[in-house]
């Protein structure tokens, strides 16, 4: 919760320190413009073509206007009117037909700025460390980057456009007007200043709103889900759920309608404010265009012209300042943005150094320390181990040892707070991070449940080579997968899930053994399995490890289990204990020891044989 606040205030605090220089808006525009220009070039100019001649049309749409009130007030009768007056009228369908044409422009543009986008945030979604996951603060600019930052740089841009097409049409309009005097031109343009000024305010507001209900809208989003999540529903419907999932989401929503009311009102005053003061303005223009008339300086038609162009030129200003601040208010989000992306470059930057070796002698583990982030006590305290090639090691301990983290670190998915992991005697925080994952395949308690063919399920163990059909077929057979994956409707093809139709549900231990078959297409030669046979009957639990060695190939396994009947086949077994190693050697070593390992087989066949089954006997 700390985070939180802290990352709010300190977003607010850069968002009033923020400086509001020519020099940053030029930066923000820069960075936008090259950004659409590459995600859609032609659609681009398309796009200004468009505002260039609605600018256009507009301008002549005055100079018409005058034309037929002269014509209307001279001695030339209907036909001389006839003429400026189709004109007034072609210039009005040209600058109405572009600026529907810049409409349906502008959406196709804003997508192709939308995915170039959404490549950038989910390659620093998915490159980022994993210690990122752990922070609230990494959640909650995820969330705000998604839900506004990525619009943004198309908004500056359309800013941009719209503040091109108004400077167009006000240079234009503006000439026309000083053609029939000069002095209204100045007022017209002053007239903007107060939307320009309560404008800025409200970018700011904006933006602070934004930042305060970050924490909020995940809150909504997250009961949303849990409303509405297929693995949720079991559980909702039978806790009954729902009407309290349903007050908590609105307590949540009734907070936010509550802040957003006031953020409302306050922007409606502050646009109430800059209107009133344009207004007033418009009326002193009018006014001194009346006291011009009484002078006799301006004759009835251009009179008429000059209220069409004040009209005119007052729309085209405004827009100008609108423009100015959708750019001021998307660079506060387009901060926050940068500030995402950067995370992704600072991870393209740590995946450097050397190519992990294709394979190694031996692995070790030494005096390693690890803490999570944002905990206060250490997972991992001074952990030695070793893994031997072609060994099958175990990692045993009770519920929060440290298996898992441990596990964690060797995959390099963490990295060792002290100590040291070795690959034939170097470290492997020498390797680059990817060209080590790469060696490594790891099933975690928690693997993925692809809602994809059969075949893909098994196949995304490898993605960097095209699927190899056999591969996928040994893999699969190695993994006791067979009979479940070729008894579905369209056998590999079938898609594991009901969320799509024709899918097929699979049962925990079918997805277990999917999960056993993407590690061993992945053929790499270190294989890590936290609790591979958790839901395996025992049957298929006792056909995995009678066959783990020969579907290894002579990989090396560290595998992670609760059942001793499975770990005592190991070459080794390490016994964690809190964070550290307290026992380690082969099972009839450690039941000879008479320690931890001793007493925590004890308990688990005790219990086998205490329910009247033979399998606590069998195990020892
Ligand atoms: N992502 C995390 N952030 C913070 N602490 C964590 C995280 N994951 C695990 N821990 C803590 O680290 C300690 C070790 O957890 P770990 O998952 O490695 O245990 P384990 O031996 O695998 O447990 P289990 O048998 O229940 O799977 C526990 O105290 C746990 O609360």
């Amino acid at each position: 919760m700390d985070e939180e606040r802290v990352d709010s205030v300190s977003l607010r605090v850069a968002a009033r320190s923020e400086k509001k220089s020519l020099g940053r808006l030029s930066s923000l525009v820069r960075m936008s413009l090259s950004l659409v220009w590459s995600s859609g070039r032609s659609l681009f100019i398309a796009l200004v073509v468009l505002q260039l001649v609605a600018a256009g049309a507009l301008a002549g749409q005055v100079l018409a206007v005058q034309a037929v009130l002269d014509a209307i007030l001279g001695a030339g009768g209907v036909d001389a009117v006839v003429r400026p007056a189709l004109l007034l009228a072609g210039l009005t369908a040209v600058s109405m037909i572009a600026a529907g044409a810049q409409g349906q422009v502008q959406r196709l543009l804003a997508e192709l700025v939308s995915r170039a986008m959404w490549h950038r945030v989910l390659g620093v979604a998915t490159g980022v460390g994993l210690r990122h996951f752990e922070s609230p603060e990494f959640y909650n600019r995820l969330n705000r980057v998604q839900t506004s930052a990525l619009s943004r740089p198309y908004q500056v841009t359309q800013g941009l456009l719209g503040m091109v097409g108004a400077l167009a049409a006000s240079i234009g309009v503006g000439i026309a007007l000083v053609s029939v005097s000069p002095l209204l031109l100045p007022l017209v343009v002053i007239g903007g200043v107060p939307i320009l000024l309560t404008s800025r305010r409200e970018s700011r507001l904006e933006f602070e709103f934004s930042v305060r209900q970050t924490v909020s809208m995940r809150w909504r989003q997250y009961f949303t889900v849990l409303q509405t999540g297929r693995d949720e529903a079991k559980e909702v419907r039978a806790f009954g759920l729902a009407p309290w999932l349903l007050r908590r989401f609105d307590e949540h929503y009734g907070s936010y309608l509550d802040d957003l009311g006031r953020h409302v009102r306050r922007r409606t005053v502050l646009m109430v404010l800059g209107q009133v003061g344009s207004a007033l303005v418009l009326v002193a223009t009018l006014l001194v265009l009346v006291w011009l008339i009484a002078r006799g300086d301006i004759g009835v038609a251009g009179a008429g012209a000059a209220i069409v162009a004040i009209r005119m030129l007052a729309t085209q200003v405004q827009s100008l300042f609108r423009g100015v601040q959708t750019i001021f208010e998307s660079g506060l989000f387009l901060d926050d943005l940068n500030g995402f992306l950067a995370l992704g470059e600072a991870a393209r930057e740590e995946d450097s150094g050397d190519e992990a070796p294709s394979g190694f002698l031996e692995i070790e583990a030494s005096g390693v320390h690890f803490r999570y982030p944002g905990s206060e006590t250490e997972a991992l305290r001074g952990v030695n181990i070793r893994l031997g090639a072609g060994e099958v090691v175990a990692l045993v301990g009770e519920n929060g040892s440290g298996k898992t983290t441990l596990a964690k670190l060797l995959a390099g998915l963490y990295e060792p707070d002290a100590g040291a992991i070795r690959w034939d005697g170097r470290e492997i925080r020498e390797f680059r991070p990817s060209s080590l994952r790469e060696r490594i395949t790891v099933v975690f308690q928690d693997f993925v449940r692809y809602a994809l063919p059969a075949r893909e399920n098994i196949s995304v163990g490898r993605v960097d080579e095209p699927t190899d059909e056999l591969r996928v077929r040994q893999a699969a057979a190695a993994a006791g997968a067979t009979s479940a994956l070729e008894s579905l409707p369209q056998g590999y093809d079938t898609i594991l899930s009901r969320l799509f139709s024709g899918g097929r549900e699979l049962s925990g231990g079918q997805w277990q053994r999917v999960a056993l078959a993407r590690s061993f297409y992945r053929d790499a030669p270190l294989v890590i399995l936290d609790e591979p046979s958790a839901a395996l009957d025992p049957r298929a639990e006792h056909e995995l490890f009678s066959t783990l060695r020969d579907a290894l190939h002579g990989r090396t396994a560290l595998f992670i289990s609760h059942r001793f009947s499975t770990v005592r086949g190991a070459d080794r077994i390490y016994v964690l204990n809190e964070g550290e190693v307290v026992e380690e050697g082969s099972h009839e070593a450690l039941l000879a020891a008479d320690g931890r390992y001793a007493e925590l087989f004890r308990l688990q066949s005790d219990a086998y044989v205490a329910r009247g089954g033979k399998a606590g006997e069998s195990a020892k």
